[in-house]
């Protein structure tokens, strides 16, 4: 017989795979066991037959009580005619007042006593239910001709459920075979759960859908089943009576028990069946009208390939990116210029009367910058220009990074001065501003604009703190006169208010108040104009220059304080050396700038033009003529921070590249800002110990190296200063220290080398082994000073204040007499280099401090030959700016830097090996004696009548 329902048998610890999968058939009682399942029997002890009895004296007790359902107790559930794994029960006092104290086995009785609790309940429960018929049905038939299922629980309790496990269900059950009698019990005292009506599947199937090995789950599939005869000696587990009811055949025959308890079934649980067989006739039904459907997961179809190999990337040689630097597109690719490349003005296609211009101020061919800005800069459309008329609105702001000295002032000054003569902007307006950092270089750049301005109405002014304000607004305002009574009238009024106020009860008082808060400079102006002026007539203020070159401070002062003053017109916006006016000391110069650059234009600043179309509602934003900025400078911030305060639009960069260079720009390390000197200045720097004999240093650089044979003869009994010692690359130098001990020892063994003649000094260093072959092509001292003495030495000394720089004119003036009529200051108190040269082929020598160093293109007309540093400079593109004072346009020029043992680090990591830097050759190292005892007297004489001079005797 094959049992629909197979119940797990745990396999044999360790003999798992020895030991074949069997599936151990479920039997009903002894009398109705079947035919091929011979029912094992075992001898039962004492405690188990009292036990027996106990519960058949129970049943009948109870069967008797209700006469309706049989009572399932715990007893049942225990009851035997199968194998058992109950565990041997320990020897343990009865209790007689129990029904189980004839059990021994306290757990054993406990649980007893449990199960026939609940067993009590569900029957009490299920009293108020119909007679059960018991049944028997085959198992593995179909229970209603419909599915099939593989096992069929038929509840006793409440006799409403039949519940359906497949084998899956069962698979599923971690532990079924420890549960299962735990299990039974509770099914009885349950809830009816719900239906289950998956259509059976194969139970082989199902397990390898489960992966679940049948020796593990220990249900054995139908087939295997019937091939497997049981081992009767397995253990095996006792059964509740129920399941014997499910599992016992309806054809069984020849035990007449067994069809006595049948019958009996029948009866009990005829009810439950009919129930179920009308509830699977409706799943069977409902299953008809919508045939339940599994959704397996589709199967992926298998590609068939043919066994060739994959095909593998081929392998190219990627080009080689650089690193993206997080700048912008016109930072990181901007318009580079050759040094390399020579044009004329001619070749730039400029207007013939502009190069006949530059021709007659001595300019004949365009440096580098000049041949890359000034057709960005020509009006869109002119000869000349780069771009066409259509392109117009579009044309970019242009961002300048070329050296000093490369003619930036010309290169963007031209293109200005031919747009305003070409262009509409309305008359007596301000055009063009140019902003530079100080009032020297605003002079210079005026000057050079004044020059190409020849020949046209254009006016060029300016605005510095050097003179009054007042001076100022009356060079920069045309002021005049028109009839307008009414604002005459206005104008009179305010003014008698300001003159009478009205007493504090009257109701004109507070606007009384009002005005006088908004009382500024130009009311005052306009209304003492007009109390001046003719009966009934306003003042009128324009513009008296078209182009200002100012410096940032006074133009602000312009702005808010100038009546008639206004850049509401302007079209052009220049800032020179741009860097220095995004500095700090600087903030919100910018802010405001822009703020009056953009906003719109009040009735009174529109010209008749635009007041014309805008009253006819005719005016278009095409016709608004936005400025165009130019930012320029030798040292370029690439900061985008900082560039973005300036609100260029569509900013294009142009960066002019040194030639003669022996490494290329490319070399120049770092992501940041870099900058390149003049390819035609060279480096000097010279060591002066704790600084102590510096000016004794600085008399003997001049006297030995610069002024040479110029320098006059010294007076009887008066020392000279020391002379060159040995010259040599700093570069070659080990260390700082190696360089602070080497100073000493050169300094008192070179005596003999003590020497004004150039010459001899010349020789010396080119005598020097020191020199290596690389630095065999780069001017030596003596082929450099021989270039800059061909004209007579123009020396910029920088010092680190204005008290430093009057100091030092005192101390040289004192310390060598023979100077004095050479040497004069630049600093914020004296307003020009004075006058000093007796002749212009005298040397010539103005100590000043770094006002002096952007910009400054000569000293009185003469170009700069030598740059001393006579204080180290605060940073490296002071540094830049300073040097670039010499060697400027192609010109030759020389440049030191005097430093202390303390400042020797940062000199040498930060401005001698700056890797950002961009140098011709390496700076070169040269040591000066300061002079002997009689020298360092000398200094201290003049020290002690300098100090007389501040304190008195
Ligand atoms: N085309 C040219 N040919 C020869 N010399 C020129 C030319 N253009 C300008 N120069 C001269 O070059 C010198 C430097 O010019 P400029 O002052 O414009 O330099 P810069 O680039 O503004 O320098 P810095 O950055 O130091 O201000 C000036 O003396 C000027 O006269």
């Amino acid at each position: 017989m094959t049992t629909l329902y197979k119940r797990y048998i745990p396999p044999k610890q360790g003999v798992a795979t020895a030991t074949p999968p069997v599936a151990a058939p479920i039997t009903a009682k002894a009398p109705v066991a079947p035919v091929t399942e011979p029912r094992r029997k075992r001898e039962r002890d004492d405690d188990e037959k009292a036990e027996r009895k106990a519960k058949k004296l129970k049943k009948q007790t109870k069967g008797n009580g209700s006469g309706e359902v049989e009572l399932v107790t715990a007893a049942d559930i225990v009851d035997d005619g199968e194998t058992t794994a109950v565990e041997p029960s320990t020897p343990s006092k009865p209790d007689h007042s129990s029904e189980f104290g004839h059990i021994k086995n306290m757990k054993k009785r406990r649980k007893l006593e449990k199960e026939a609790r609940a067993a009590r309940k569900a029957a009490q429960k299920s009293s108020c239910d119909e007679e059960v018929e018991p049944f028997v049905r085959e198992p593995g038939k179909d229970v209603d001709g419909g599915t099939k299922f593989d096992h069929v629980v038929v509840r006793t309790d409440d006799a409403t459920r039949v519940d359906k496990i497949t084998p899956s269900l069962i698979a599923e059950d971690d532990n079924p075979a420890v549960q299962h009698r735990e299990s039974i019990v509770e099914r009885l005292a349950s809830p009816p759960t719900k239906e289950l009506s998956v259509p059976a599947i194969a139970p082989a199937k199902r397990k390898a859908a489960l992966n679940v090995p049948e020796v593990e789950s220990g249900v054995a599939s139908p087939a295997a089943a019937s091939d497997i005869t049981p081992a009767p000696e397995k253990p095996r587990k006792r059964r509740h009576k129920l399941e014997a009811v499910l599992d016992h055949p309806k054809d069984v025959s020849g035990d007449l028990n067994a069809v006595d308890d049948h019958d009996e079934h029948l009866k009990n649980f005829g009810g439950v069946l009919n129930k179920f067989h009308s509830s699977q006739q409706k799943v069977q039904k409902r299953n008809e009208e919508e045939p339940e459907t599994i959704e397996v997961d589709p199967v992926p179809a298998v590609e068939k390939r043919d066994l060739v190999p994959f095909p593998q990337p081929v392998n190219e040689v990627m080009p080689s990116f650089a690193a993206p630097s997080g700048l912008p597109d016109w930072l990181r690719a901007p318009i580079t210029v050759s040094k390399d490349v020579e044009k004329t003005f001619e070749a730039l296609d400029l207007p013939k009367a502009v190069v006949e211009l530059l021709r007659f101020l001595g300019f004949s061919s365009a440096l580098p910058v000049q041949q890359a800005l000034i057709p960005l800069l020509m009006p869109p459309g002119t000869q000349g220009a780069k771009f066409s008329r259509v392109m117009e609105s579009i044309v970019p702001d242009i961002a300048v990074s070329a050296p000093t000295g490369s003619g930036k002032t010309i290169a963007y000054l031209l293109p200005i001065i031919e747009a305003l003569k070409c262009g509409n902007a309305s008359p007596q307006t301000l055009k063009a501003l140019i902003v530079v950092p100080t009032r020297e270089l605003v002079a210079q750049v005026t000057a050079v604009a004044e020059s190409l301005l020849k020949g046209s109405d254009l006016t060029v002014g300016i605005a510095t703190g050097s003179s009054k304000l007042g001076d100022e607004q009356q060079r920069l305002i045309k002021t005049g006169s028109k009839y307008d009574p009414a604002h005459y009238k206005v104008l009179m009024e305010k003014a008698q208010r300001r003159d009478y106020p009205p007493s504090e009860d009257s109701d004109e008082f507070d606007v009384f108040i009002e005005e006088m808060e908004n009382w500024d400079d130009r009311l005052e102006r306009e209304i003492q104009d007009a109390i001046h002026g003719l009966v009934d007539h306003v003042p009128t203020y324009k513009s008296a220059v078209d182009i200002l070159v100012c410096t940032p401070g006074r133009l602000l002062e312009h702005m808010s304080s100038t009546i008639g003053f206004s850049i509401v017109h302007t079209v052009w916006l220049v800032l020179d050396e741009a860097d220095k006016l995004l500095d700090q000391q600087y903030d919100g110069f910018l802010e405001r700038l822009n703020d009056e650059l953009s906003r719109p234009r009040t009735g009174s600043e529109q010209g008749p033009r635009e007041r014309f179309l805008r009253a006819r509602g005719a005016w278009d934003a095409r016709f608004e003529q936005r400025v165009r900025k130019v930012v320029l400078s030798a040292t370029m911030t690439r900061d985008i921070g900082k560039l973005s305060a300036l609100e260029l639009k569509r900013p294009q960069m142009v960066v002019v590249q040194g030639a003669e260079s022996d490494e290329p720009m490319d070399d120049v390390q770092g992501d940041g800002d870099y900058y390149e000197l003049p390819s035609t200045l060279t480096e000097y720097c010279v060591p002066v110990g704790d600084g102590s004999d510096k000016p004794l240093h600085l008399v003997a650089l001049l006297d030995s190296k610069i002024l040479g044979s110029r320098s006059k003869q010294v007076p009887k009994g008066k020392g000279r200063a020391g002379g060159l010692t040995v010259a040599r690359s700093a570069d070659e130098d080990e260390g700082l220290k190696s360089d602070s001990d080497s100073n000493a020892s050169v300094s008192s063994s070179d005596s003999s080398t003590i020497s004004n003649d150039i010459s001899s000094h010349s020789s010396q260093s080119s005598d020097d082994g020191n020199e290596d072959d690389n630095k065999a092509n780069r001017p030596s001292p003596k082929s450099l000073s021989t270039d800059t003495r061909a004209s007579p030495p123009t020396i910029l000394i920088f010092t680190s204040s204005t008290e430093s720089a009057e100091r030092l004119t005192s101390l040289l003036q004192k310390l060598r007499l023979d100077w004095a009529e050479w040497i004069s200051s630049l600093t914020k108190t004296s307003s020009k280099a004075s006058k000093r040269s007796s002749s212009a082929s005298a040397p010539f020598i103005t100590i000043a401090t770094d006002r002096a160093g952007r910009g400054l293109d000569d000293l009185q007309g003469r170009r700069i030959t030598h740059v001393i540093q006579y204080d180290v400079p605060h940073s490296l593109t002071a540094y830049v700016h300073r040097v670039g004072r010499s060697a400027r346009a192609g010109e030759s020029g020389e440049a030191w830097t005097l430093y202390t043992d303390s400042q020797a680090r940062w000199y040498v990591n930060d401005i001698m090996r700056a890797p950002n830097v961009k140098r011709r050759a390496p700076v070169e190292r040269v040591r000066v004696d300061a002079g002997g005892e009689e020298m360092k007297a000398q200094y201290a004489e003049a020290l002690d009548g300098m100090r007389e001079m501040v304190f008195g005797k």
